[in-house]
């Protein structure tokens, strides 16, 4: 199996067809929407909160709203008040159960579910998923997060529309460390591999670091890309402002670390400061027009004719140019 991440991967231009990048269509279809761009903001505290995803839903943007000191309801109702679809993170453990069916008796149903934890791989997620499917039928399920064709396989078998893939590549991730397990420095390989079975759409979660890796992630078979720490340092990001030698950053921590749990007990995340720098219109701005950018190098006009392009792997045993013919 070849192994690669995102910095050891560039993909090939394929001939322009277009005068210009604004003919370049980078929007995406996820559980009957359409969103201006195939990137969606972590579910994290000090990613998203209430009026970022507000905020995103009404400008087009996915959003996933995490899932940690919230009442979920109250969250589906004030969005649905808004006239705003509602995406909501469940965990697997009782809580969460009362969540669904507090949600189902009082006839609101999430637009999306993200069924998110460590090994998504699980009995408890099938168990969960068969109880969304029973309870909130319509709701759209995404469910992660998994690392391996098999764990695609099996999420998709139980009912999820669409898994999420990625263990361990986040920068605030230090499940390689605490456990020698994960997809951490061969996420984009692990994509790839994953993609080759998967039937439904894949959301490939951590380690983007460029936008360019935004393109790679669709080359390489994700619907929907999820970003942690390129959108934790935004002027409007959650989490806590600390001045450093002058300079002004963002507190991102990891949703497995004692920041987040209030204690240390098989914590697989850490604290870092992301540098501010600018809003988060701005960004997704920047993000839209540098996909444009990819479909024009790769010869398209819309975003999944990234998938076309050839690719070259930079050093290592893999090195090489991958046609194909
Ligand atoms: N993408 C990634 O690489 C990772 C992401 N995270 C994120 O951190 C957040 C918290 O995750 P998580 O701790 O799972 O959430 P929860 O604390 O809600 O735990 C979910 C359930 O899974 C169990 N569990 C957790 N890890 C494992 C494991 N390795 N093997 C078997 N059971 C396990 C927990 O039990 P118990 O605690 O008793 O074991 C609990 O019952 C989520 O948002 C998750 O996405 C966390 C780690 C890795
Ligand atoms: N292993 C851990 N992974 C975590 C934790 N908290 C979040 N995450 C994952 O990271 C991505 C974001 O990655 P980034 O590279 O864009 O910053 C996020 O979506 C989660 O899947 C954690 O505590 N441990």
């Amino acid at each position: 199996m070849e192994i690669f991440d995102y910095d050891n991967i560039l993909l090939l231009p394929r001939k322009c067809r277009v005068e210009s990048r604004a003919e370049c269509d980078a929007s995406v279809t996820l559980g009957g929407r359409s969103f201006r761009i195939p990137v969606v903001p972590a579910n994290m505290k000090t990613v998203v909160n209430e009026e970022i995803c507000a905020w995103m839903a009404k400008n087009g943007y996915f959003y996933v709203m995490h899932r940690f000191d919230l009442d979920n309801v109250q969250f589906v109702k004030d969005m649905h008040a808004k006239g705003l679809y509602a995406s909501i993170s469940l965990g697997v453990k009782q809580p969460d159960y009362d969540t669904v069916d507090s949600l189902a008796d009082q006839g609101l149903v999430p637009e999306y579910i993200t069924i998110d934890i460590a090994h998504g791989h699980a009995d408890t997620v099938q168990k969960m998923i068969g109880y969304l499917k029973k309870k909130l039928p319509a709701s759209y399920i995404i469910a992660g997060n998994v690392g391996t064709p098999e764990a695609v396989i099996d999420l998709e078998n139980w009912g999820a529309d669409a898994t999420k893939v990625g263990i361990g590549p986040g920068k605030v991730c230090i499940t390689k460390m605490k456990t020698g397990f994960g997809t951490g420095g061969w996420q984009l390989s692990a994509l790839k591999w994953c993609a080759r079975v998967a039937t439904k759409p894949i959301i490939a979660d951590g380690g983007i670091r460029e936008h360019g890796d935004i393109a790679k992630s669709v080359r390489f078979g994700a619907t929907m890309v999820m970003i942690g720490a390129l959108l934790a340092g935004l002027e409007e990001s959650p989490g806590k402002t600390v001045e450093v030698d002058g300079k002004i950053f963002k507190e991102y921590y990891g949703s497995a670390s004692d920041f987040n749990k209030g204690e240390y007990r098989h914590v697989e995340g850490k604290r870092i400061l992301e540098p501010v720098k600018g809003t988060l219109a701005d960004t997704l701005r920047e993000m839209e027009e540098d996909v444009q950018s990819s479909i024009s190098y790769a010869g398209g006009t819309r975003l999944m004719d990234i998938r076309k392009v050839n690719y070259v792997i930079l050093g290592g045993d893999n090195a090489g140019e991958h046609l194909l013919m």
